[in-house]
């Protein structure tokens, strides 16, 4: 498992665009027939993927980083289906996720697998997870039932949907936060006003972004603002002191998900536009 510690924002604001990339962006997500998993020491967040070919997939623990028998001992994990159908069999019971559908598990399951219905199309699963003192049920939430919230404007360029999977009047977790925002075409902006939230780390993961477009990922204290240019399947990492927004070159999606104090998805601190720096 790779592992990335933490930079403060006096650090951050001396990187050059390597070195930031290098500490915020994680550019190794869904290859094919593999598990990926980035831990970072940023509210403990383990971010990856899950892209099952012929052979069923295994979520493995690393005895050395996380120092328990299996993955989910002390943590829980969202899982959010990107791709084309795909099974999750979580302690020898499946759960079939179809595009845009997201599977919560609980800590205390030994054995999750991932499997794709189609090993030639396969599913795309993203993973995030964080530790976790209590056991909440397994649970799959499908689009239809994550709360869609229409926001922005054309005239912003900031059209778009948010469904929220997993918080506090979702699924119920420990501290994870979970969902996924669309812009409608022609709409590049996202969260944006933007925000921080000092109680919680966030993690964007980029997708449906265009094979010729970019997304700038704004970030950094809102008065020192740096950018990364992130590509289809790319996330970044947002600790609690960053603002994290993008414009993109052409409509995109991503997911979005936090850890930290609370599961209160509205809880955020506001940016005045006009105060960014
Ligand atoms: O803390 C919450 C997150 O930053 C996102 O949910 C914001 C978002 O999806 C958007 O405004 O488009
Ligand atoms: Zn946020």
């Amino acid at each position: 498992m790779e592992i990335r510690f933490q930079s403060s924002p006096a650090e951050t604001k001396t990187m050059d665009t390597a070195r930031l990339r290098q500490e915020y962006l994680i550019d190794t997500l869904f290859q094919e027939g593999k598990i990926e998993l980035v831990y970072t020491h940023v509210d403990r967040l383990i971010v990856g993927s899950a892209v099952p070919t012929k052979e069923p997939l295994f979520l493995p623990t690393d005895k050395k980083v996380i120092g328990v028998d299996y993955f989910l001992e002390r943590r829980e994990i969202g899982v959010l289906n990107i791709g084309p159908k795909g099974i999750v069999t979580v302690d020898g019971t499946d759960y079939e996720l179809d595009t845009k559908e997201c599977l919560y598990i609980g800590k205390g399951n030994k054995e999750v697998w991932f499997k794709s219905a189609d090993p030639a199309n396969p599913a795309r699963f993203y993973l995030l997870s964080t530790t976790a003192h209590a056991s909440y049920p397994t649970v799959k939430v499908t689009a239809d039932q994550a709360e869609p919230t229409h926001l922005g404007s054309i005239e912003n360029s900031n059209e778009r949907t948010i469904y929220k999977y997993i918080h506090a009047k979702g699924a119920q977790s420990c501290q994870l936060v979970m969902g996924l925002t669309e812009l409608k075409p022609g709409n590049m902006w996202n969260t944006m006003p933007s925000h921080v939230h000092n109680r919680r780390s966030e993690v964007y993961l980029y997708f449906n972004v265009k094979d010729d477009a970019v997304v700038f990922h704004m970030m950094g204290e809102p008065t020192e603002t740096r950018h990364i240019v992130v590509r289809n399947e790319q996330a970044v990492i947002s600790p609690t002191w960053s603002i994290h927004s993008g414009v993109g070159t052409s409509n995109y999606s991503f997911i979005w998900g936090m850890g930290g104090e609370n599961i209160d998805y509205g809880d955020m601190d506001p940016v005045v536009t006009t105060d960014l720096r």
